[in-house]
């Protein structure tokens, strides 16, 4: 059901105002996450995307509004607190350590959840990213982009976050890669893990998404369910580029 409740709401951002300086990039931003929900953000590029997910993550702190997460107001926080409370972003551009192996990075920064057990084991990563298990002791710069990027989820994922962000997760990947990670957001919706996802494969998203956010110059132009943005290619030409 993509409806959220007060009660299931993990993630709710309400009338950010955020940007760079004095260029003013976003205009009085809502979204929300509820638990167990798969939300993408759409929009063409330099629409606010990446501007939005830094205020989430607290890269950068908004101008005006608030964020709360997990019933916590995190607004302005750092990034690293954002992150213990279970936030976990997987960056454009992957990010892993060169010369540390796959093994290392799903062991150096696994956390559990507090409270329950731990879900995304090593083992249960590799099964997950079959690629990733036989390559353990490949070192970060030894991996090919799309086995990056597989590792950069696998280690958010060590970390047993409340909330997995994705930004661009396919961007620059082979296609046969790229369903291969459509099959890991598959997997972990079906397993109630709450994603936001930004990626430009909308035709894609829209049998993993439960809700789909625009944003146009910095602005909600539209939201709502897979079965409706399906209906309405005009969204598509308008706001997307399709
Ligand atoms: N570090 C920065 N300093 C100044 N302006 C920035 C900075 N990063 C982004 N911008 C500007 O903010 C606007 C929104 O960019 P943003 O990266 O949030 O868009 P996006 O929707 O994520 O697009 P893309 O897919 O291209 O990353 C653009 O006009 C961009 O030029």
């Amino acid at each position: 059901m993509s409806t959220t409740t007060t009660k299931s709401i993990l993630l709710e951002a309400t009338a950010i105002e955020a940007g760079y300086g004095a260029s003013q990039v976003l205009f009085g931003i809502d979204v929300r996450v509820g638990a167990g929900e798969v939300m993408a953000l759409l929009g063409r590029n330099g629409m606010g995307k990446s501007t939005l997910l830094k205020v989430l993550t607290g890269t950068i702190a908004p101008m005006r509004g608030g964020v709360q997460f997990c019933g916590a107001a995190i607004g302005g926080h750092r990034p690293d607190a954002i992150a213990r409370r279970g936030m976990a972003i997987v960056p454009e551009g992957r990010h892993v350590f060169p010369n540390l192996s796959v093994d290392e990075h799903l062991r150096a920064f696994a956390r559990p959840r507090p409270g329950s057990a731990p879900r995304w084991t090593v083992e249960a990563l590799y099964k997950l990213f079959p690629r990733l298990s036989e390559r353990k002791a490949n070192a970060g710069n030894q991996l090919s982009g799309g086995e990056q990027q597989m590792l950069a989820i696998a280690r958010a994922l060590s970390t047993h976050p409340r909330l997995l962000i994705l930004d661009e997760a396919t961007e620059g990947l082979a296609p046969v890669i790229r369903e291969e990670i459509w099959h890991c957001i598959a997997t972990l919706k079906s397993e109630g893990e709450a994603i936001l996802v930004v990626d430009k494969y909308v035709q894609r998203l829209l049998p993993l998404a439960d809700r789909h956010v625009i944003l146009e110059r910095g602005r909600v132009v539209w939201q709502g369910d897979s079965a409706a943005l399906d209906a309405d290619r005009s969204l598509w030409t308008r706001y997307l580029g399709v």
